[in-house]
């Protein structure tokens, strides 16, 4: 950082005031509007009326933010502390109709849109699946066609559901249709359980994405996996899309479409850590809900991802200041 540059504000001082106590900004960040600006907004999406199966992912980032008051500033498996290499706030919630799917999807477009004007990247917390639609739709209209690797139990890519076509069970699907992704650099991690057919995986290879399953990762290794991303993804910008589900339950019981057999939180974390010289342009956390979870068990892990995410752009601004 240049003389000129201030420092960035960095989260409260928890030796001040407890981090248990007061209002929890993520990890316990500035909020936007006391930086006017950042490299890095957190933004909640509280939404979630676009679910099939159990609710409640409407409380999600609320739930996040809770469970991220312990984080801290140094990440050692990093090296990096991505509060002071970068300003990172958080930008509350972004607000969307529970009863118009059509105008929320319209308001998460336009809101995050309007974001990047006060902040470089956003990394959102969901609110259920259903809100990456809009969000890829703002990451084209930014970089075009945009990379996407999906972590998620689920393809993500099915078509409607009871007729609807905007549900959390198809917006790989429609983003797809709309020219929102890179269809020769995108791909699904973790999915695994049963379909409604074979022929879904057909659809799904056709809409753009390769599969790394969690059968995958339990045969050849983590390794291995992020060998096949890498090789997918290329050195494009990317956008990942981590749905909490792509976790065991074991590991992330509080989410509304459990599947058995999924990764551990540390295989997830490790995947983004090996990750971390891709140029990653903007990620969501999506599917927590609270009122299945136990002991904060997916708030933490999920508010660690999202710092890991924010650790991997802290990686890449200092890369870029070193030139
Ligand atoms: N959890 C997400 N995003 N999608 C699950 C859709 C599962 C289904 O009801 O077919
Ligand atoms: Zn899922
Ligand atoms: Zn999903």
């Amino acid at each position: 950082m240049t003389e000129q540059t201030p420092s960035p504000v960095g989260p409260r001082d928890s030796s001040a005031t407890p981090r248990y106590a007061g209002h929890a900004n993520f990890a316990l960040l500035p909020g936007l509007d006391d930086v006017g600006r950042a490299d890095v907004a957190v933004v909640g999406v509280p939404f979630d009326s676009g679910v099939s199966y159990r609710p409640g992912a409407r409380f999600g980032p609320s739930h996040v933010r809770d469970a991220s008051r312990l984080l801290r500033p140094y990440n050692p498996a990093q090296d990096v502390s991505p509060f002071a290499v970068q300003q990172v706030a958080d930008a509350g919630d972004l607000i969307a109709n529970p009863f118009d799917l059509d105008e929320a999807i319209e308001a998460v477009a336009a809101g995050s849109r309007e974001l990047l004007e006060r902040a470089g990247k956003l990394v959102t917390i969901g609110g259920d699946h259903t809100i990456a639609y809009p969000l890829l739709r703002t990451m084209a209209e930014k970089h075009g066609p945009i990379a996407v690797l999906h972590a998620d139990a689920h393809l993500d890519t099915w078509d409607t559901y009871f007729g609807a076509p905007v549900t959390h069970g198809t917006p790989f699907r429609r983003a797809s249709e709309d020219g929102f992704i890179d269809l020769t650099a995108s791909a699904h991690l973790g999915t695994r359980g049963p379909l409604y057919g074979k022929g879904d995986l057909d659809d799904d290879a056709k809409l753009g994405f390769e599969i790394t399953s969690s059968e995958f990762i339990e045969k050849h290794g983590v390794p291995a996996a992020v060998a096949r991303l890498r090789e997918r993804l290329g050195d494009k910008p990317v956008y990942l899309s981590i749905d909490v589900d792509v976790m065991d339950p074991a590991h992330a019981p509080g989410t509304g479409t459990p599947e058995a057999g999924g990764l551990t939180s540390r295989e997830m974390l490790r995947i983004i850590r090996s990750l971390t010289d891709l140029n990653i342009v903007g990620a969501d956390v999506v599917e927590v809900s609270p009122a299945y979870d136990h002991a904060q068990i997916t708030g933490v892990a999920a508010s660690h991802l999202v710092y890991e995410l924010v650790s991997a752009m802290g990686r890449t601004a200092e890369r870029r200041a070193e030139g």
